[in-house]
């Protein structure tokens, strides 16, 4: 597909044609996890998985997503991920930037984010913070993480979980922000990250 012709119409159709699709298989992983039906239906399943994957690689890119941009210069990163609408193994993440620049973002992560027993997978956190801080640090340009250091300070259950952020300072091609992975109960990670602008891009 040429997204150059894609206007603003056409990426909300297909927003609506994908978004579904990608629930279902997000839905799949979650199911593949926590099923205890009889292996009959396990085999079934994945007779039918295949063929419906089948289906689907009959036209399709010979790479990955990438960045696509529109007709009217909207870029969309659906592969991405933490964010991606074409990617069942993003969260996804919504990040929402009050006028004081925080940029926040409340998710919910299943199944398919443990690692300790019951817990997020550490590098689950660290995908989650190393979005919301690298959105937070390009709000003037886009920047790349250059260090993420993160502070573990108890585990954090899955279920719904916050993370927001706030630009520190800004020095040429170089943000630096920090930011907080939360439970109701309160903060889980403390999150610091250089993000740069790559010389290549300045
Ligand atoms: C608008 C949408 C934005 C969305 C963002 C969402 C978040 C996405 C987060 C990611 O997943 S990004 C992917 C993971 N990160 C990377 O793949 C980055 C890989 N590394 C690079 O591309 C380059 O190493 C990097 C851009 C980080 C720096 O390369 P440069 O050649 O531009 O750095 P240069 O050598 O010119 O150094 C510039 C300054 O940065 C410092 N620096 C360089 N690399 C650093 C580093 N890794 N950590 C800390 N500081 C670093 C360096 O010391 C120097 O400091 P000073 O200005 O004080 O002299």
């Amino acid at each position: 597909m040429d997204f150059a012709d894609v206007d603003r119409d056409e990426l909300e159709r297909l927003k609506l044609l994908y978004r579904p699709l990608t629930d279902a298989v997000r839905e799949l992983v979650d199911a593949t996890i926590r099923t205890e039906v009889d292996d009959d239906v396990i085999r079934e399943a994945h007779t039918e998985l295949t063929d419906v994957t089948a289906t689907l690689r009959d036209a399709g890119l010979s790479g990955p997503f990438g960045t696509k941009v529109t007709g009217d210069g909207i870029s969309i990163a659906w592969g991405n991920a933490a964010v991606g609408t074409r990617n069942a193994i993003a969260p996804p993440l919504t990040i929402e930037v009050d006028d004081d620049g925080r940029h926040h973002s409340t998710v919910t992560l299943g199944a398919a984010y443990e690692g300790p027993p019951g817990l997020v997978h550490g590098g689950v956190c660290a995908l989650v913070l190393d979005h919301v801080l690298g959105m937070t640090g390009s709000a003037d340009g886009r920047r790349l993480t250059g260090t993420l250091t993160l502070k573990y300070l108890r585990g954090t259950p899955l279920g719904t979980v916050h993370a927001e952020a706030r630009t520190i300072s800004v020095d040429g091609r170089k943000a630096t922000v920090r930011g907080t992975l939360s439970d109701a109960d309160g903060v889980t990670v403390e999150a610091e990250g250089l993000f740069i602008t790559p010389a290549s891009r300045n």
